[in-house]
């Protein structure tokens, strides 16, 4: 079983405006809700490409319901922690460009951690874990050392999508592969990677010390997959992009389906990139039908 874990889920509130003017009244011509926090949008998209899946994590109040609610309806596994407080509403403007608003998140407290972490151990080396997105403020810094230690030490494959604190904090646990967009990457080694030998670089200190893949999502200039023998560079193609929200979380989907399905390297991660591309250029996470379209058009360079 494929389980994520979502440590901070969110209602995600899509807001469509022709333009967005800050400091006016601005009206929203079409608006969606849709469950949401990197995990669970993992979950979803797995879902998509026929993959049983397991959301973890906390779920609190009428956000939580709704979100709960709403993944059972797609088939998807729901095992959270329930919590007092309710779980976090993100809002995702979109008017010419793309703003967002991403709340802090609901009160966890001891024993809600410990009854994950009891979740957690129950899982076996068949399964495979995958990490991603903020934590509330409420928890412990080490949360995700914490679980990633608990994985390698039961052998547990896992894979993290995370700010550069929390991801920097599980590389000695040897992650499956770890997924930052060239942002996150450049904040991590404080400079600007401006060619592909100064990405492959900095994705080869990340597996220095501990990433088994570095996979770096770079938008619309694509994606790189760095590994230790091999390195793969996707060039995407052009196209009306709707909302980015949760594209990256697709293209970590689109890889773990790709590899527990025993695609090669270069397939899984082909089609990693169809899954983020699909979704940029949807409303929601990309359907099958998006992905298999924009499958056609991906190219895969192997630069070494
Ligand atoms: N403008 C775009 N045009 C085409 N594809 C895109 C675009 N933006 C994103 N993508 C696709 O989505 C993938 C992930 O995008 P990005 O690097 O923005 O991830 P991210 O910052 O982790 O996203 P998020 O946090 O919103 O999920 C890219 O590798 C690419 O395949
Ligand atoms: O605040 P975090 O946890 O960093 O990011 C949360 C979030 O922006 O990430 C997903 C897209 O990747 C959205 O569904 C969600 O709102």
């Amino acid at each position: 079983m494929i389980y994520t874990i979502t440590l901070n889920p969110s209602i995600d509130y899509v807001m469509f405006t022709d333009r967005f003017e800050q400091g006016a009244l601005n009206r929203a011509h079409t608006t969606y809700k849709f469950a949401g926090g990197k995990g669970i949008n993992v979950s979803r998209v797995l879902k998509t490409l026929d993959n049983d899946t397991t959301v973890h994590g906390f779920l609190g109040g009428f956000p939580g319901q709704f979100i709960s609610d709403k993944l059972q309806s797609s088939n998807i596994l729901v095992d959270c922690v329930e919590v007092n407080s309710d779980t976090r509403i993100n809002v995702k403007l979109k008017g010419t460009s793309e703003t967002e608003i991403n709340a802090p998140g609901p009160d966890i407290n001891e024993q809600h951690i410990e009854q994950l972490m009891n979740k957690i151990e129950a899982l076996t080396t068949n399964d495979t874990v995958i990490i991603a997105g903020s934590i509330p403020k409420s928890m412990p810094d080490d949360i995700y050392a914490q679980i990633a230690k608990r994985c390698y030490t039961k052998n547990i494959p896992f894979v993290v999508d995370a700010e550069k604190n929390l991801l920097n904090s599980v590389l000695q646990y040897k992650p499956l592969f770890v997924k930052p967009n060239i942002v996150e990457l450049e904040e991590m080694f404080d400079t600007h990677l401006q060619t592909d030998e100064a990405i492959i670089r900095a994705a080869k200190q990340l597996m220095h010390k501990g990433a088994q893949m570095v996979f770096v999502s770079m938008g619309g200039d694509g994606a790189m997959l760095v590994t230790h023998d091999k390195c793969f560079k996707a060039i995407v193609p052009k196209g009306q992009v709707v909302n980015t929200v949760g594209a990256g979380d697709s293209t970590v989907a689109g890889m773990i389906a790709g590899l527990t399905n025993n695609l090669s390297i270069e397939d899984a991660f082909k089609q990693a990139v169809a899954c983020g591309t699909a979704t940029a250029f949807t409303e929601d996470l990309a359907s099958a039908t998006e992905i298999n379209e924009v499958l056609q058009h991906i190219q895969i360079k192997q630069i070494y």
